[in-house]
C-alpha cells in the first residue's frame, strides 16, 4: 500500500488531490488529527533563543493513528526562518561537513563552498545545475548511506545553535536527556522526493528524531512498521517540526512530492516580533537577514525548494563511543 500510494502522489502527470492530505491550518476538518497540549513553562530557555514565537501561541498536534508523531504547526518568527534556511544554504554545507556533490562533476572550490559558487556561476545553465546538485549534507556524526552504520572517526562537529534548539524542542516534548548527535540536511528541488524508508542505523531507537521544514510544502507520508500499512498523507509547510517519537520512530516514511505553493515573503520584516538578543545564535547573521539585499539569493532558491533538517541522537544513554 505504502509504495502505491506513494507513486500516486509522485506522478509528475497529475496534480495531487489534497482532499485527504492532513493540512494542519485546518485542523477542525480532520478527524485524524488531534490538539496536542504542550508543557511550555519553558519560558526562560525560550528566551535565550531569538527566532521562535511565543509558546503559548504555538499550535501543536497529533495523529490518531500514528502514535508518537507530533507536528508544531510554524513556531518561527519570519526572521527566525531565514536565520535557519540561510544556515542550510550559506553554511551547513562546509567542511569539515560532508556533501553528496560528486567530484567528478564539481571540482574543490564548488565542493568546499557551494552556496558561493553558487552565486558566482556566469550562465543560467551553470546556475541552475550548481542548484539542484546539492541533496544532502550531513554533521556530528556522519551517516554513511551505504553501511549505515555510523563510525566514531567519523565526525564533525555539531553546530551550537542547531544542537540549542533541538533540546528545546525536546525539553518541552518531556525529552530532557535528548543529545543532538547527528545531522542530514537534505535539500528538495521542486520534482524531486525520497523514497518510503525506515531510519534504522542509529544505535539509539528510542530517542525521537527532529525534523525541521523550510521553503516549499512537502507531502509526507507515514506509514506503519510494514510497507503493507496505509500510510497517512501530511502537508509539511514552512517552519513545521515534526517529531516521531516512540512507535512511530521506526515506521516507513517518505516524501512523494514537493508543491510549490508557499510564498516566499520577500518584504521588510514585520516589526511586531519580539526577536531580541541572545548568545545562542550567529547574531550577525540574524541582523543580516532581515536585509533584503541580503535575504534575496535564499529568498530565490526556496522560491521552489525545500529544505529539511533531520536530527537524531545516536548513542545509548551512558555510551561514549560506538566502536
Ligand atoms: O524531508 C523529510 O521530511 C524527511 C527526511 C527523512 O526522512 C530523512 O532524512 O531520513
Ligand atoms: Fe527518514
Amino acid at each position: 500500500m505504502f509504495k502505491l500510494i506513494f507513486k500516486q502522489f509522485k506522478a509528475k502527470s497529475s496534480t495531487p488531490d489534497l482532499n485527504d492530505v492532513v493540512n494542519f491550518d485546518k485542523p477542525l476538518k480532520d478527524d485524524k488529527i488531534c490538539e496536542h497540549r504542550l508543557n511550555t513553562c519553558h519560558k526562560e530557555d525560550l528566551q535565550r533563543i531569538p527566532g521562535l514565537k511565543s509558546p503559548s501561541t504555538w499550535r501543536c498536534y497529533k495523529l490518531r493513528n500514528h502514535p508518537g508523531i507530533v507536528v508544531i504547526r510554524n513556531p518561527f518568527t519570519e526572521r527566525g526562518l531565514r536565520y535557519w534556511i540561510s544556515r542550510c544554504l550559506r553554511d551547513y554545507p562546509r567542511p569539515p561537513n560532508i556533501v553528496n556533490l560528486n567530484e567528478r562533476l564539481f571540482d574543490e572550490t564548488v565542493r568546499s563552498d557551494w552556496w558561493k559558487e553558487l552565486q558566482r556561476c556566469q550562465s543560467k545553465e551553470d546556475f541552475q545545475r550548481t542548484k539542484v546538485a546539492m541533496r544532502w549534507t550531513t554533521f556530528g556524526y556522519h551517516h554513511d548511506w551505504d553501511t549505515k552504520h555510523y563510525d566514531d572517526r567519523m565526525q564533525s562537529p555539531f553546530p551550537e545553535d542547531l544542537s540549542r534548539l533541538c533540546r528545546l524542542f525536546a525539553s518541552i516534548l518531556g525529552y530532557e536527556e535528548f543529545k543532538p548527535e547527528a545531522a542530514i540536511v537534505n535539500y528538495y528541488p521542486v520534482g524531486s522526493s525520497l523514497s518510503g524508508h525506515v531510519d534504522y542505523s542509529e544505535p539509539n531507537q528510542s530517542a525521537p528524531l527532529f525534523s525541521f521544514s523550510f521553503g516549499q510544502t512537502a507531502i509526507f507520508l507515514i506509514g506503519g512498521k510494514s510497507l503493507e500499512e496505509t500510510p497517512t498523507a501530511l502537508l509539511l509547510q514552512s517552519g513545521d517540526v515534526l517529531i516521531m517519537s516512540g512507535e512511530s520512530r521506526l515506521c516507513y516514511h517518505a516524501v512523494p512530492r514537493i508543491l510549490k505553493d508557499h510564498k516566499t515573503l520577500n518584504s521588510a520584516l514585520p516589526k511586531d516580533e519580539d526577536d531580541s538578543g541572545g548568545d545562542s545564535l550567529d547574531m550577525d547573521l540574524f541582523e543580516q537577514v532581515g536585509n533584503l539585499h541580503f535575504w534575496q539569493p535564499f529568498s530565490d532558491y526556496i522560491a521552489d525548494s525545500r529544505i529539511n533538517i533531520n536530527v537524531r541522537q545516536v548513542l545509548k544513554p551512558g555510551q561514549l563511543l560506538l566502536n
